[in-house]
């Protein structure tokens, strides 16, 4: 007998920063409340994200009493809180009670120009001084540093920044694909890219917006990479139209490795997680949302119907149950087929011959031409043609 076959990706080699409360407080909509942000907290808490990222405390008083207010509720999720590299804001954050500091520099020539006007060589000096600082004052602390802008970033400057917070000892660096550009290929070139420079203990984390649809996409490149931290957000919400969602990236990663997945979080919750925010952001969940979406797992077409009656896998990639969604058979349009109207039939009691069912069958599917059937006319047409 042999072992199972390794699973492709396996769950264990990556770990969520869920960043709801500090993206997704970047969101036209995102304007948490402190009860909004514990729900939050709680809920990514019981779903099992590894960390959870909050807004930096220099946002204002209220965000650094929120910070101690998470922290200090004992959730198993470490806090992470996203400071600028700069000196007066690491001190505000070092005594929030987080696990952890995601710094982060711009290395673009557009951030460098128009966003802090400071060269690669000034940043790698701010680097030394503020890491510097947290390394020998707070050395429990865990320590991440992100090229922000990075996929617009030259590679030559890149390395060296890399390669000089590596020396530092961060425990983590960070690639951001700030402004939603890069491509899957160019993610996993450059994640291979970083890994050559840095330690062998230092962490990768790939962080994407949405704005060309790569998102989902780029994390996973970023993972298949090496990459070991993918940011999220619940529903994909943060700037502009967002980042890797949550729902969409375990969608892609639970077909490398679902008992994996199963093992690490409760799926099941993900509804859950999808309305809270949804609720928050006073916004509903779009219609074609990975998993959640009202359509998720609508099936229509005759074809694929026949085939689902027999095996559900036939048209689904993802069990829908797992997630703790359901599907829904729309057997009552014009694309619906014979096999799929004797099922509906069955499920009544009611049986057709041949012929009876394919006109039965017809007869729906010209109804239908018009107006969809719901379910009640489609019981009541089958039962009136039994008995006419
Ligand atoms: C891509 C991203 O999502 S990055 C994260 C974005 N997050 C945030 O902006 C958090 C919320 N922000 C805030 O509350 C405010 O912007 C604050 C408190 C951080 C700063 O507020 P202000 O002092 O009023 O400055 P303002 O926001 O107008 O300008 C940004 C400042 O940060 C500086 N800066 C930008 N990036 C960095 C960096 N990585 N490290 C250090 N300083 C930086 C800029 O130079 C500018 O400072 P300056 O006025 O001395 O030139
Ligand atoms: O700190 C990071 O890595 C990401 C910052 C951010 O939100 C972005 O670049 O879009
Ligand atoms: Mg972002």
């Amino acid at each position: 007998m042999t072992d199972s076959p390794a699973p492709l990706i396996p769950a264990h080699s990556w770990a969520i920063i869920d960043s709801t409360l500090r993206e997704g407080e970047q969101f036209a909509r995102g304007n948490f409340k402190t009860d909004d942000k514990v729900e939050i907290a709680r809920a990514l808490d019981a779903f099992g994200v590894e960390f959870i990222e909050v807004t930096t405390p220099m946002v204002s008083a209220q965000t650094l009493s929120d910070i101690r207010l998470l922290t200090g509720l004992g959730l198993k999720a470490r806090f992470l809180t996203h400071v600028r590299c700069h000196m007066e804001d690491v001190q505000r954050a070092v005594d929030t009670g987080v696990h952890g500091l995601d710094l982060l520099f711009g290395t673009s020539s557009f951030l460098r120009e128009f966003s802090h006007g400071k060269s690669i060589a000034q940043i790698i000096d701010s680097a030394q001084s503020v890491i510097g600082w947290i390394k020998d004052n707070h050395p429990d602390l865990e320590i991440r540093f992100s090229a922000e802008d990075t996929f617009r970033s030259e590679e030559t400057d890149l390395m060296a920044v890399y390669r000089a917070v590596s020396d530092m000892g961060v425990h983590r660096v960070g690639l951001a694909d700030t402004v939603g550009v890069a491509t899957p290929r160019q993610v996993y070139t450059l994640v291979r890219e970083v890994r050559k420079v840095i330690h062998a203990e230092c962490g990768i984390e790939f962080h994407g917006h949405n704005d060309t649809g790569c998102a989902v996409s780029n994390a996973y490149e970023a993972v298949e990479a090496g990459a070991t931290h993918i940011d999220t957000t619940i529903l994909g919400i943060g700037e502009r139209n967002g980042i890797t969602p949550l729902g969409g990236f375990l969608a892609r990663m639970f077909t490398f490795d679902p008992m994996g997945l199963i093992d690490k979080y409760d799926l099941e919750l993900l509804p859950e997680l999808d309305r809270m925010v949804a609720r928050m952001v006073d916004l509903p969940i779009p219609w074609n949302n990975y998993l959640t979406g009202d359509f998720a797992y609508n099936h229509k077409a005759g074809m694929h119907l026949k085939a689902i009656y027999l095996n559900p896998g036939a048209y689904e990639a993802i069990p829908p149950g797992v997630f703790g969604v359901g599907r829904r058979i729309q057997a009552a349009s014009k694309v619906t087929g014979k096999h799929a109207i004797a099922y509906k039939a069955r499920e009544l009691g009611l049986h057709y011959g041949e012929d009876a069912l394919r006109r039965v069958t017809d007869h729906i599917k010209a109804l239908a031409e018009h107006n969809e059937l719901d379910d009640e006319h489609l019981e009541q047409v089958l039962r009136e043609w039994v008995s006419a």
